[in-house]
């Protein structure tokens, strides 16, 4: 990515709070990465993996321990008065005053943003039009998650910073502001999106870093993040077949209840084998099922493995994520089989 091009630009980039040494606690431990204009990018981690410090770090609302940090190519921090007109931050807890309504809390946050889209606009983007008169104390969890986004677009910003910002939401308000931070995305601006919805990420990212005690351990697009883990196909073993009947490359060990579980790199070859083989024994596969890994697979390796998260930043996909998860990585084919019919 050339530098130009380049809307978030961090390089080894460290926050520890406390003292040095002793009693001082490294949130942040030397992240790198880069987030081009009009990308949306996820920042996605186990609760305490560091993601908050991070996004504050990038909103200039605290100085970095150590590394570089850019937006909009001017330091967040020490240029805030340059850099804040530019950005829209959705923090975890937007802290307006309760006692106001929605409509009187766009026009005071509107009164201190500079080039401001009219309050009302913002709130119809967000779905809270309807609920202008109503006191914010009154509103609900997601709708003031809602209005906390409402605050953060009256700026028209060239770079958006969401931290969670569907948590509280229904499943329709999720849905909703996917649509509206897809839409956001497509007329140009460039989102840093923090989350614990998987499918969240899976369905907005462009790219998406997992970071583990303060590091990135695996980065990517979603597809080469969940291509690092091996695809699954499961059926129950027809009766009257041996399970030394099977072909040699697909040859599982199968449980008391006859399912068989194939881990495998190759999902199509090893599918492909399968089904030849049934073809030509003329058997039904009962409960037949094959399916890609899913994100919540890679993450939920990442954050159980119990290594130390020394992963380089921005390692590759596949490498990265095979590494901390422990698994042995062979070519196309089966990887690993299981007969218990457990999701491991
Ligand atoms: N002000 C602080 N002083 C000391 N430690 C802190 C402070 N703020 C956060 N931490 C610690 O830094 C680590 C990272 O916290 P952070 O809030 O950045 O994680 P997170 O990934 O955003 O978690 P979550 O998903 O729960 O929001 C945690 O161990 C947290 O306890």
């Amino acid at each position: 990515m050339d530098s130009d091009a380049r809307v978030i630009d961090v390089t080894d980039l460290r926050r520890r709070y406390g003292p040095a040494g002793r009693g001082g606690f490294d949130a942040v431990r030397g992240l790198t990465f880069s987030v081009a204009r009009g990308e949306l990018f996820a920042l996605l981690g186990t609760n305490g993996a560091g993601k908050t410090s991070t996004v504050e770090l990038l909103e200039g609302l605290a100085a970095p321990t150590g590394g570089r940090v850019r937006v909009l190519g001017r330091d967040p921090y020490r240029e805030r008065p340059a850099v804040r007109p530019r950005i829209g931050v959705m923090l975890q807890e937007g802290g307006f005053p309760s006692d106001l309504t929605v409509a009187e809390t766009a026009r005071m946050w509107a009164g201190c943003t500079t080039g401001a889209r009219p309050p009302g606009e913002a709130l119809e983007m967000t779905g809270l039009a309807e609920r202008a008169r109503v006191r914010v104390k009154q509103l609900s969890g997601g709708e003031r998650r809602r209005l906390d986004l409402a605050m953060a677009l009256l700026g028209r910003p060239e770079v958006l910073f969401l931290d969670e910002p569907t948590t509280g939401l229904d499943a329709e308000g999720r849905r909703e502001t996917w649509r509206l931070v897809r839409g956001l995305r497509d007329a140009g601006t460039t989102v840093l999106l923090t989350t614990h919805y998987l499918e969240e990420a899976e369905s907005l990212a462009d790219r998406l870093a997992i970071m583990r005690q303060g590091r990135i351990v695996v980065s990517g697009t979603p597809a080469e993040v969940t291509a690092s883990r091996p695809s699954r196909i499961r059926f129950v073993l027809p009766d009257g077949v041996a399970p030394g009947e099977l072909p040699l490359s697909l040859r599982a060990a199968v449980g008391d209840d006859r399912w068989v579980e194939i881990r495998t790199d190759g999902l199509q070859e090893s599918l492909g084998a399968l089904l030849r083989w049934a073809g030509e024994k003329r058997l039904a596969l009962d409960g037949l099922d094959a399916r890609s890994a899913s994100l919540e697979e890679a993450f939920l390796a990442i954050a159980r493995s119990d290594a130390p998260a020394g992963a380089p930043p921005d390692a590759p996909a596949g490498a990265a994520a095979a590494a901390a998860s422990g698994a042995v990585r062979g070519g196309a084919g089966v990887k690993e089989t299981t007969g218990t019919g457990v999701e491991r």
